[in-house]
């Protein structure tokens, strides 16, 4: 071997050398950034997620290196992880839109054409290798474009897998397809079975865009990990508490916390932010508990901070919660969009009607409706501004589901357990009610005040809206309901029923008000029922539909929520 060639070769050696102490040198800064994050995102517990996300963000593709033995370059190819499968704890079991599972076979195929793809690249590169090798040529700079090229790992696999590689900033987004960890800003009990819980994003936020607006009735899985390691999935439904009542807010001034009352006390600076509505059973109950161990977010003690123990050992990160989505509620809803959009093109009028049943928790997409139902009329109220963007809202608020006439029945056991009281009463005000009563309001300052929130909740101009109550408490569950008028809290169009839903009430409920729209007869009516509540209510009221002979049709839309 020659001087010069024996040069050259020394040259290679050490700079394959180099490159493999750089390697090596930024492969442990990656280690001690994954662990860092770690610390800062996930449990000790969550052992295969840790795991998964080293490898994920490990680099991967066709890494060429040269073999000393041989003295020739030499390609090896790194498959990128495959996608880590869901434990059973991470579904929900309401089979979401998409579930995780779904979401984990896509990926897996996606990860093997991924492969397949790799593994096509990787053996031309090698062939390309050997041909310039063959024709003596200097190695490595003619072969194909993917030698040396490492790529990122994970993203496209997984989603932003889990997200605790994440800062926990207020650029964190929601994503359907993978959990991110938002700030619990505010945790308040409204009372004692009912949490209000409020964490830092938007109301409406979804990561790749502001979310459909005629996505109406949505929620968001909620995942804990449990003291043994296992996950627990949860739907739950956000509220929007732009417009909550200020009593609401009053209901939960000065009460201390577990987590030391933190937060604004009167929702402040919190308005826009997704709340949570949750029911608390008696412990233990391992939903409730995680709620209840769920701490406020503090700069201090919260991310980085030592994991919540609380007693009952559960080991999930202070102040955070883990969110995915957001899940369109129930499935086949707006199956007659299309056809309404028609009808409106066309100008053929049709008295449409949301008739919304509802017990405890479940008021929670109702409220979605009803809120929904009221940014529609605010904005068709408003003028539009002429610009751009007048077409576009014009085609959103056309896809704003409308509706002549809106009836609640909510099933509670007494009126203390019936949430979101304030707002529900504000929005039962009709129009001729509102102009009636504000005289009377208008007595006190105060009354004053709580008609001018009220007027800002409630459906003005062209939505009738009809709220009945039904209490359980006061009678026992056998015996007929007996209807009563009782205004709980002031003025508005509440009815109230002692006893249990019944099939009269169901049936008076449907058939409510059609007598005064004879002349509009001949034009379809359009009813859209919505159920929500425990699992057996939602059984019962469905047998009442089909026993009253409400089915899904043309004109008839029935979506039981769970
Ligand atoms: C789309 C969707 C949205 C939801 N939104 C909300 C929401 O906004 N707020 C909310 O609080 N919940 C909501 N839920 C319900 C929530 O996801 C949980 O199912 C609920 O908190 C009960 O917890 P669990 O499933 O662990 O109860 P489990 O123990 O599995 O019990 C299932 C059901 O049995 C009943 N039950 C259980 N224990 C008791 C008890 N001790 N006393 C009386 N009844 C009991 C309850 O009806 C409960 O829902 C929603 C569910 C779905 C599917």
């Amino acid at each position: 071997m020659s001087n010069s060639a024996v040069a050259k070769w020394l040259e290679e050696i050490a700079a394959a050398k180099a490159k493999k102490a750089q390697a090596k040198e930024q492969q442990q800064q990656n280690q001690q950034q994954q662990q860092q994050q770690q610390e800062q995102f996930t449990t000790p517990t969550e052992g295969l997620q840790q795991q998964s996300q080293q490898i994920a963000t490990a680099q991967y593709g066709i890494i060429p290196s040269y073999n000393l033995q041989t003295r020739k370059k030499q390609l090896c190819l790194v498959l990128p992880p495959e996608p880590r499968k869901p434990e059973p704890g991470e579904c929900c079991g309401n089979d979401c839109e998409p579930c995780v599972n779904t979401i984990y076979w896509e990926d897996l195929v996606a990860h093997r054409e991924r492969c397949r793809k790799l593994q096509m690249q990787f053996e031309d590169a090698c062939r390309v290798l050997e041909d310039s090798e063959n024709r003596g040529l200097e190695s490595g700079s003619g072969v194909g474009g993917s030698v040396g090229k490492m790529e990122e790992g994970g993203e496209e696999e997984r989603g932003e897998e889990e997200g605790e590689g994440e800062e926990l900033e207020d650029k964190v987004e929601l994503n359907i397809r993978s959990y991110r960890p938002f700030k619990v800003l505010q945790k308040r009990y409204l009372s004692e079975n009912t949490l209000l819980v409020v964490c830092d994003l938007p109301y409406y936020s979804s990561s790749k865009k502001k979310m459909d607006p005629h996505i109406i009735m949505f929620h968001l899985l909620i995942r804990f990990q449990q003291p043994d390691g296992q996950y627990l999935t949860k739907a739950f439904t956000p509220v929007d508490i732009s417009r909550l009542h200020k009593a609401t807010w009053r209901s939960v001034q000065g009460q201390s916390n577990t987590s030391g009352d933190l937060g604004a006390v009167d929702g402040q600076g919190f308005e826009d932010r997704m709340a949570f509505l949750v029911k608390l059973y008696p412990s233990p109950h391992a939903t409730s508990d995680m709620f209840r161990a769920l701490e406020v977010y503090t700069e201090s003690g919260g991310i980085g901070g030592d994991d919540v123990t609380n007693g009952d050992n559960s080991r999930n990160r202070k102040g955070v919660l883990f969110l995915r989505g957001p899940i369109q509620t129930g499935r086949d809803r707006q199956r007659n969009q299309q056809q309404q959009i028609n009808n409106l093109a066309t100008g053929l009028s049709q008295r449409k009607r949301i008739v919304m049943i509802a017990a405890g928790s479940g008021i929670t997409p109702m409220y979605q409706v009803l809120r929904a139902l009221h940014s529609q009329q605010h904005h068709q109220q408003h003028q539009y501004t002429p610009g751009v963007e007048q077409e576009e809202r014009k085609k959103e608020d056309v896809r704003f589901w409308e509706a002549n006439e809106v009836d609640l029945v909510y099933c509670n056991r007494t009126t203390e357990d019936i949430w979101l009281r304030q707002e529900l009463q504000s929005i039962g005000v009709s129009r001729t009610e509102e102009e009636g009563e504000g005289a009377k309001d208008q007595k006190s300052e105060e009354g004053i005040l709580e008609k001018a929130a009220e007027l800002s909740l409630s459906l003005v101009r062209r939505t009738t809206v009809r709220i009945q109550h039904v209490l359980s408490s006061a009678s026992t569950f056998s015996s007929p309901s007996s209807v009563k008028q009782v205004p709980p809290i002031q003025g508005g169009s509440h009815q109230f029923h002692t006893g249990r839903i019944s099939l009269d009430l169901l049936r008076n409920t449907l058939q409510q008000g059609q007598d005064s729209h004879d002349h509009l007869r001949d034009n379809k009516e359009q009813l859209q029922i919505l159920v929500c509540g425990p699992p057996l209510f939602n059984k019962d009221v469905s047998a009442m539909l089909t026993l009253l002979n409400y089915h899904d049709s043309d004109t008839c839309e029935i979506h039981i929520l769970e």
